[in-house]
């Protein structure tokens, strides 16, 4: 962009790794409403943080009630709330924060755009997989039902696509494993790429 001029701050990254002794990450959840990424990024959230880690949750419903109140649902809106939680997730993983968001997030190439401005290894990308008419059944909102009856147009998975990753670092499979399971999943791959110990 003309005229601004990237500031390196003092304090670096590896600087707050070394004080904090974890690695700032963004656990980017993706799946259909209703497949549970809410539910399990909270509950990742307080086994992180009873663990003793930084963290932070980003939250559909409420990055849109205030950051992203001025974007709906059309293609356009959907790609620019999720650059806009790519980059807010960035800040929190400079800050050296563990991340979670929870947005649908339903085209793979808005995933690897925000998956791009991220270091290798630095952007895990979880799919919470559920058919569906499981989703559907679950509606935990009440929002399929309104969809169906045509109150919501353009609703992800009925009117709208949803892209499912092709490689993501984690597949959840929310209609057989309990959220204990999911859980121990990811903090299993956290141990494992050393980012928690
Ligand atoms: N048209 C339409 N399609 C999909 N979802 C809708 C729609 N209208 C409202 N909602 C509610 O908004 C939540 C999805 O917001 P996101 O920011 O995650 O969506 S997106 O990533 O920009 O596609 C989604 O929340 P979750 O159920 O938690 O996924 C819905 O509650
Ligand atoms: N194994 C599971 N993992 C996650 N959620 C589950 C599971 N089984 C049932 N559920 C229920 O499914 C619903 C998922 O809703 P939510 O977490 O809001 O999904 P999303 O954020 O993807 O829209 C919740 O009511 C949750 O209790």
């Amino acid at each position: 962009m003309a005229n601004i001029i990237w500031h390196q701050t003092t304090i670096t990254k590896a600087d707050r790794e070394k004080q904090s002794g974890q690695k700032g990450v963004a656990i980017w959840f993706t799946g259909l409403s209703g497949s549970g990424k809410s539910t399990l990024a909270n509950r990742l959230e307080a086994a992180l943080f009873a663990a003793g880690h930084r963290t932070y949750l980003l939250d559909g419903d409420n990055i849109r009630s205030g950051l992203n109140r001025d974007l709906g649902f059309s293609e356009d809106d959907r790609k620019e709330n999720i650059r806009r939680i790519g980059e807010v997730a960035k800040l929190f993983v400079d800050s050296n924060s563990i991340v979670l968001t929870a947005f649908i997030s339903p085209f793979r190439s808005d995933r690897l755009s925000a998956r791009k401005r991220f270091e290798p290894g630095e952007f895990i990308e979880v799919y919470v997989k559920c058919a569906l008419n499981v989703c559907e059944s679950r509606d935990p909102k009440g929002l399929y039902k309104k969809a169906r009856s045509g109150a919501i147009p353009f609703f992800t998975g009925i009117d709208s696509p949803y892209e499912a990753p092709e490689s993501p670092e984690l597949t959840i499979d929310s209609e057989h494993q309990t959220l204990e399971e999911s859980t121990e999943q990811i903090l299993l791959y956290l141990k494992e790429k050393e980012i928690i110990h």
